[in-house]
């Protein structure tokens, strides 16, 4: 049975699906990540692809930008696949010059400027969080590897380009370590379908500094930390 977004059948999925924005990059990860990827999903272009990885199942799927696009894929992929754990690995923009391009984020919680949740949970401040569970396995594993890891909270913000000049500085006096934008979608959606997720994000812009990746580095970015992290998710369920 299809979705109004994705043309697959039941079992098309795995239980675990990574989820960068780029349907492209998805397109890259399966490529470079998953024995036998087949493509599962190509409407609107949001590509999805399912494969092994160590003898496990695995999907790999865009999510687009945003917490209405990211909600939708999310939704669809708990409610009529079957999926238990969505993966987001995507890109961030770092608040702190103590973090470099290229370093990891783990979201522990996402605060958000979106009224989603705030519609969702009855007007209340709900507070998204990451599943615990996941989240060690992947931060043990990526300090394991030796990977330049920092597990904290993001803000997940429907602006790119924020038309009041102090947001940035006003979010990194909260504490705040990065910016995205799905991530409290994603942790909210999670729980209110008793499934499960969690947010791995490369620093592809130090804000304070004016540092940048270029497109291609964006487009590419978590390929080299997916097979520190991934052997540790697939094992962890
Ligand atoms: O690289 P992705 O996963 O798309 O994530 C980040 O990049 C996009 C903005 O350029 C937003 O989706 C933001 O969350
Ligand atoms: O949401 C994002 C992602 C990357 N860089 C940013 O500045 N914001």
């Amino acid at each position: 049975m299809s979705t109004p977004h994705i043309d697959a059948s039941p079992g098309d999925f795995a239980e675990l699906v990574l989820m960068p924005g780029d349907p492209l990059r998805a397109q890259a990860l399966a490529t470079q990540v998953l024995e036998g990827a087949k493509q599962v999903n190509g409407v609107r272009n949001m590509l999805a692809f399912t494969g092994r990885y160590q003898g496990h199942e695995v999907s790999i799927m865009g999510s687009g930008m945003g917490m209405p696009s990211i909600s939708i894929y999310a939704h669809e992929l708990y409610d009529h696949f079957g999926v238990q754990r969505i993966v987001r690995v995507g890109t961030c923009g770092a608040l702190t010059t103590d973090l470099q391009l290229g370093d990891l984020v783990l979201a522990t919680a996402a605060s958000t400027d979106s009224a989603m949740n705030r519609e969702r949970f009855s007007g209340w401040d709900y507070a998204p969080a990451a599943d615990f569970a996941m989240a060690r396995a992947a931060y043990d594993a990526a300090v394991s590897a030796g990977l330049a890891v920092t597990a904290g909270e993001v803000m997940s913000t429907d602006w790119f380009y924020h038309p009041d000049t102090e947001f940035v500085d006003r979010v990194a006096a909260a504490g705040v370590l990065a910016l995205d934008m799905e991530t409290a979608a994603l942790y909210a959606l999670a729980r209110q379908h008793q499934r499960r997720a969690l947010t791995l994000l490369t620093v592809s812009d130090v804000i304070p500094a004016g540092a940048h990746f270029t497109p291609a580095e964006r487009q590419s970015a978590f390929g080299a930390v997916i097979d520190a992290i991934l052997p540790a998710l697939v094992n962890e369920a």
